[in-house]
């Protein structure tokens, strides 16, 4: 696999990083900047090399314009803070700013790309309207360094496409990621338990079916529960459900008592009225998982379910862990994360915590990071390489 040195004599050379920079934020806030100080080595490599370093990166899910509310600008006065240097900023992507910002880089200076999903051919599924845009980006650089962990299973423009484009190698943090979930593909010690949560459900529901096959057991938590309750005939009030997967819980359920594999779901959960936002007191209240309000909506797990997650965590070797238990931003929610997080640091054997809001919500909780294995910036990369599906920001880089 080509590292940084396989690019040569980076002096004055254009490189493109791509970097995972996309960080929790509270207005222009940024609630947690893990992502950026784990893309900071990579730049700082390149830039030390006298290379003229342009970032691309993205952040959140913007429709494929431009929108104020998810501008890479106050990360990028973080990322000029923890690199001791100013950064340029490029209001566009591939635009005029684009170019210009570029041109003026002198060797060692760093810019950073305005969110590249501001464009909709970074997302688009026809490889046509994907490459055109790729090819764009392209022209801005001499090289390109794949370093943003957290996307490298996403096939996007600013991933994928630019990588067959130019000369590319990956970047450090992509590749310590690798070595790390490598270990916990090759022959884990069990138990194994995989912990899943969050609010991407459909994204990490497809991955249940590959992972039946490899841990010994799966405890769910986050918005991913309300599917599987339904699907059990449960009633789920306001919650987040994935409808079109209900016969998919099924058969996950059954599977995996045929294979022996046990899928613990909540027995409590926390539940309010309506999902936590400004001024509003959090109303939080314990229910059965099975007897959830019409009128309410599951935040947390309860305090029944955290302590026999727990207890299921107490015995395992090697633990993975995706996506908070509940909306730990909220105090009234976030015992179910707590509990989790606590469980990992006493596991004797490998706990591996990964995703940028679980990552967030460790360190947010007050956890130490060194009590975890280690923490991925990934959380659907690193569920998909533990899968062992073919990630296409890694394939691309690996081909002939
Ligand atoms: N029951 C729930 N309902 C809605 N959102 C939830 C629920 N539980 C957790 N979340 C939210 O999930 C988000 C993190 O999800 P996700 O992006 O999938 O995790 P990660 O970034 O770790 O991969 C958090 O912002 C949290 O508030
Ligand atoms: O936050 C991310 O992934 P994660 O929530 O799985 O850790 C990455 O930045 C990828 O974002 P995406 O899931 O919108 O492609």
């Amino acid at each position: 696999m080509s590292d940084i040195s396989s690019l040569g004599d980076l002096t004055g050379k254009r490189v493109l990083v791509r970097s995972d920079l996309n960080v929790p934020l509270d207005g222009t806030d940024i609630t947690d900047d893990g992502r950026i100080r784990a893309s900071v080595p990579t730049i700082q490599q390149l830039s030390d090399a006298g290379a003229r370093v342009v970032v691309t990166a993205h952040l959140g899910r913007p429709d494929g314009s431009p929108d104020p509310k998810y501008s890479l600008e106050p990360v990028v006065s973080r990322l000029s803070e923890l690199l001791g240097r100013p950064v340029a900023f490029a209001t566009d992507t591939v635009g005029a700013s684009a170019t210009e910002t570029v041109a003026g880089l002198q060797d060692g200076d760093v810019a950073v790309l305005e969110n590249v999903r501001f464009n909709d051919g970074e997302t688009s599924k026809d490889d046509a309207v994907r490459g055109a845009f790729a090819d764009q980006l392209a022209q801005l650089a001499d090289a390109f360094v794949s370093d943003g962990f957290g996307v490298v299973h996403r096939k996007q423009a600013s991933v994928y496409d630019v990588a067959l484009r130019l000369p590319s190698a990956m970047g450090g943090l992509v590749a310590a990621e690798v070595d790390v979930l490598r270990r916990l593909t090759e022959q884990p010690e069990r138990p194994y338990v995989v912990v899943l949560g969050g609010s991407k459900v459909s994204d990490k529901l497809g991955v249940i079916d590959n992972l039946i096959d490899k841990a010994d057991k799966l405890l769910i938590g986050g918005g991913m529960v309300f599917t599987f309750l339904k699907a059990q005939g449960h009633e789920v009030g306001k919650s987040l459900l994935e409808a079109d997967q209900l016969d998919t819980c099924t058969r996950y359920l059954t599977e995996a008592a045929d294979r022996g594999v046990e899928i613990v779901l909540p027995s409590d959960v926390v539940v309010d009225t309506a999902f936590p936002s400004g001024d509003r007191q959090p109303e939080p209240r314990v229910v059965a998982a099975s007897e959830i309000p019409a009128d309410a909506l599951g935040l947390d797990i309860g305090p029944e379910s955290a302590a026999a997650f727990a207890a299921a965590l107490a015995d395992a070797r090697t633990v993975f862990w995706n996506g908070p238990m509940g909306v730990f931003e909220v105090d009234a929610f976030a015992a179910g994360t707590r509990a989790v997080a606590e469980a990992l640091t006493k596991v004797d054997g490998l706990s591996v915590v990964g995703g940028g809001d679980s990552a967030a919500a460790v360190r947010q909780l007050g956890f130490d990071e060194a009590a975890f294995g280690h923490i991925s910036t990934g959380g659907g990369a690193s569920l998909e390489f533990l899968e062992g599906k073919e990630l296409p920001g890694i394939a691309v880089l690996e081909r002939d």
